[in-house]
């Protein structure tokens, strides 16, 4: 069984930093982006790449501190991830941060991370969060493919469909709870071969 607990943050109402301007730095970057433009994040690395570089310049809430971490930058901090080459490094900003009580990611490191980051589905307004219990990350990419591919592109215009019904809808809970289950049925019911 999977023990982990999903949640869907609004990143952008908090405060990241971010340890680590390499590669993994990268890829991290790109991910909290790519959800969450517009998100605070501080990165501060001695050795910042080009592509984290060209990144911070297209997202403005992205600040650049090209210095060695210091414990300071915990200061004002909710989220921290941490990716540098620095294993040790990461093991004491994690007892630091536990102290603080302050949710932190250790790229590539799973024993020290209060939070994985998940394989992300995303349709418009849906979003599919994936996770293997960090069994293999590789094989959530490939179901974000996966279902990437077989969800209609068309998704987001049923969604919109659904917000004008859902506020249209009088009458009690219950009824608005059935009126839109049976509104919906059609969507998960298999469509009809050729030759039924
Ligand atoms: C536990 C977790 C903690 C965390 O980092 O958050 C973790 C841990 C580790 N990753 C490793 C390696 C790789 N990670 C990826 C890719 C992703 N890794 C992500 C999440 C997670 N990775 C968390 C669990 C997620 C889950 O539950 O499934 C994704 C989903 C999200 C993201 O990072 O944004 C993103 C895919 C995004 C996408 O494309 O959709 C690839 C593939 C690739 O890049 O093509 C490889 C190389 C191939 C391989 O090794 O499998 C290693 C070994 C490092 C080493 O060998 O040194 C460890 C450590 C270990 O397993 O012990
Ligand atoms: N590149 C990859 O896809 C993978 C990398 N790894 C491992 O992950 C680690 C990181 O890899 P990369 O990102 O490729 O390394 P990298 O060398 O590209 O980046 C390391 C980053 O950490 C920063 N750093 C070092 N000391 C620091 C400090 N005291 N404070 C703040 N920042 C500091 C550097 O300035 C640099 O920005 C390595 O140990 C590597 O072996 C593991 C699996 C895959």
């Amino acid at each position: 069984m999977n023990r982990l607990f999903p949640v869907f943050l609004k990143l952008e109402t908090l405060d990241v930093l971010l340890v680590g301007g390499g590669n993994v730095g990268l890829e991290k970057l790109t991910a909290l982006l790519q959800n969450s433009p517009d998100t605070a994040v501080t990165v501060v690395a001695p050795l910042i790449r080009d592509e984290v570089r060209q990144l911070a310049g297209q997202h403005p809430r992205v600040r650049l501190v090209e210095r060695a971490f210091e414990f300071r930058d915990l200061d004002h901090t909710d989220l921290v991830i941490l990716a540098t080459d620095n294993p040790a490094l990461h093991a004491t900003i994690k007892t630091e941060t536990r102290q603080r009580r302050i949710l932190t990611n250790v790229a590539d490191t799973p024993h020290l991370c209060d939070l994985y980051l998940g394989s992300i589905v995303q349709k418009g307004d849906l979003k599919i969060a994936i996770s293997t219990n960090g069994k293999s990350p590789t094989l959530a990419k490939r179901l974000r493919e996966f279902f990437s591919e077989i969800i209609p592109d068309n998704i987001q215009e049923i969604l919109d469909n659904l917000v004008v019904i859902r506020e249209r809808i009088k009458g009690d809970f219950q009824a608005k709870v059935k009126q839109l289950n049976d509104l919906t049925e059609g969507l998960v019911k298999e469509a009809p071969s050729k030759d039924s």
